[in-house]
């Protein structure tokens, strides 16, 4: 194989996309004030491409070594007057499950359940805010799982999740038909339970606690710049599926959207896979870095 055809198979940054990043990584003009820098990842389909069984998820080494090298620089002290770094993984995964799949390094913060848990890795395992459900939210959580198991019974490949505050159906193995409608009765759960679905890659998914990625990411920002009102906190998402469109949703001019993958998008940026994602947060890891 000659060494052309090698360089054809790196994943490609688009210029755009990589303009863009070098933007965010400077200090906008008209930011007099301190900038921090939070840099938020989906994980399934962004940095772990997606495969039938969700535990046996992995990142790419690529997203593995930029996902570390990022934590590393968030891991720096500050020095009094410079830019801060955060780094986040914002999931439908339960916290735990995050943690686990994702082995996210010290320093990093997790978001799971699409907003509904929030949590950081510390060297010691994962410092979780507690999730607390009223007796309304586990009664509902109870029906819930009862409603979903009755849309995937006779329905060949269809399975249900459960997560501490949601329950998710699966489709990526079904067929078509059996997809469609096992997708049809789980809207119909949630209708008659007064919750909403969420509709992602092959998966329905119903929570009985109110939330979005798009309000935990801005819950993020906000902590990032709490206590200090000279400071403003500048966001990179990225992500790959129809629920991360509510975190692209919540960006601003100087912030950077990133879609990973085909479909339509509010994030102003796109690259093609989870290694090309890679290739971006390492540009982006030198330009901070320097
Ligand atoms: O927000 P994310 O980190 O993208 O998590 C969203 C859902 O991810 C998982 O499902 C997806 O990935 C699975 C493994 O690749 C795949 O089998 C499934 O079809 C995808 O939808 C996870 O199982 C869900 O609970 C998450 O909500």
């Amino acid at each position: 194989m000659s060494g052309a055809q090698v360089s054809d198979a790196e994943p490609a940054v688009p210029p755009s996309a990589l303009a863009a990043a070098l933007r965010f990584a400077g200090r906008p003009d008209h930011v007099p004030a301190r900038c921090a820098r939070l840099v938020a990842l989906d994980f399934d389909g962004t940095l772990a491409p997606l495969v039938d069984d969700p535990s046996a998820s992995t990142m790419t080494p690529a997203a593995r070594a930029a996902v570390d090298r990022l934590a590393s620089l968030a891991a720096r002290p500050a020095p009094p007057d410079g830019d801060e770094l955060r780094l986040a993984l914002v999931s439908g995964r339960n916290l735990t499950d995050l943690a686990a799949r994702s082995g996210a390094p010290a320093g990093t913060y997790l978001v799971g359940s699409h907003g509904a848990e929030t949590g950081r890795v510390t060297v010691h395992g994962v410092d979780a805010v507690p999730l607390r459900l009223t007796d309304a939210q586990v009664d509902a959580l109870e029906r819930l799982r009862e409603g979903l198991q009755d849309a995937v019974d006779g329905r060949r490949g269809a399975w249900v999740q459960d997560k501490p505050s949601a329950a998710v159906l699966h489709t990526r193995l079904c067929g078509a038909d059996d997809a469609r409608a096992a997708a049809a009765d789980a809207d119909a759960v949630a209708a008659r339970l007064g919750l909403h679905a969420m509709h992602g890659k092959d998966v329905v998914e119903i929570a009985v606690v109110a939330t979005s990625k798009g309000i935990a990411v801005e819950r993020l920002r906000e902590e990032l710049e709490e206590g200090d009102d000279r400071l403003r906190a500048l966001v990179l998402y990225a992500g790959d599926d129809t629920t991360d469109e509510a975190a692209f949703e919540v960006l601003g001019p100087d912030d950077l959207g990133v879609k990973v993958g085909p479909g339509s998008t509010l994030a102003t940026e796109r690259v093609a896979d989870a290694d090309a994602l890679a290739d971006l947060l390492e540009r982006l890891a030198d330009a901070l870095d320097g």
